[in-house]
């Protein structure tokens, strides 16, 4: 089993504590200031703490607060070499962090995902122990990037979530639109979403014979695609991930200049 402590048990720190829970590899200290965040993890971790000095025993101490406050929590933390610190702050570079800890540093952008073990994770360091790497198999799919990668992974992986239940919206609204109860419309777009998602990932067809394999000769999905063809839906998706993308990058200034 792996100690880990994981301070900020908000949207994401809560996300990941409910799917290392569900890996059973790892025994969770979780550590927030608010009580209620604490009582709603109180059953998947083994122990809850408002005294970050109560997390900083753990193997792996993943600190999910808010970019803002990364420093002041980092100046709490008294860390040795032989632990790693796991930040997965938006915009917080692993320079700003190495600066402030004796651990080992390790820069994850994470998603929601964590929860239900589907996180798509970019991570970056120097030394990125197997420990860590694990904890990103047990709770979805990783790529190694360089830091230099972190804003554009944080848009596409991080935000990407928002962007696809955005779709989804989209997709289950033409369902009503056409007829469908909403319960039915959320569930077929969704699955249909994931059921995409699953064929991209376990397919060696490029994306383009994926939507040639759905398109019948002169059946109904043509005549869809014909209409997203002439679009501009891809460089709205584009725009969006590049403003995502410009956003952390700003932040990393805004955190740096503190
Ligand atoms: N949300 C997401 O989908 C993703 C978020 N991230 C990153 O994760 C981090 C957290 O984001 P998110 O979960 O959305 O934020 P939240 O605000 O939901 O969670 C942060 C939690 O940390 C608590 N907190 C604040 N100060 C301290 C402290 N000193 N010690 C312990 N806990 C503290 C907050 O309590 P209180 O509310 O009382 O202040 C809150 O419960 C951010 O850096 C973000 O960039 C990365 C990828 C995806
Ligand atoms: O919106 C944010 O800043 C965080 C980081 C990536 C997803 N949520």
């Amino acid at each position: 089993m792996v100690q880990t402590s994981v301070i900020g048990c908000g949207n994401m720190g809560s996300a990941l504590i409910k799917g290392l829970h569900r890996s059973g590899n790892h025994t969770v200290t979780a550590c927030d200031l608010d009580p209620d965040a604490l009582e709603a993890v109180a059953d998947y971790v083994d122990t809850t703490t408002s005294d970050v000095a109560d997390a900083t025993d753990a193997d792996v101490v993943i600190v999910a607060v808010k970019p803002d406050i990364v420093g002041a929590v980092l100046s709490d933390l008294d860390l040795s070499p032989e632990q790693t610190l796991v930040s997965i702050a938006a915009g917080v570079s692993t320079d700003y962090v190495e600066a402030r800890t004796d651990a080992n540093v390790v820069r994850i952008m994470p998603n929601l995902a964590a929860e239900t073990g589907d996180m798509a994770a970019a991570v970056t360091g120097d030394d990125v122990p197997d420990e860590v790497l694990e904890l990103l198999d047990d709770v979805g799919e990783y790529a190694e990037v360089d830091e230099t990668q972190m804003d554009i992974a944080t848009a596409v992986n991080g935000s990407g979530p928002a962007f696809v239940f955005y779709l989804i919206q989209a997709m289950k609204a033409a369902g009503i639109e056409g007829g469908l109860d909403a319960d039915d419309a959320e569930t077929l777009a969704a699955q249909t979403f994931k059921g995409a998602a699953e064929t991209v990932l376990r397919s060696d067809e490029d994306l383009d014979d994926l939507i040639d394999a759905v398109c019948s000769p002169n059946g109904t999905t043509i005549e869809g695609m014909e209409v997203l063809w002439e679009s501009d839906v891809q460089e709205e998706v584009a725009a969006a991930v590049t403003a995502a993308e410009e956003r952390s990058a700003e932040l990393a200034g805004e955190v740096t200049d503190e």
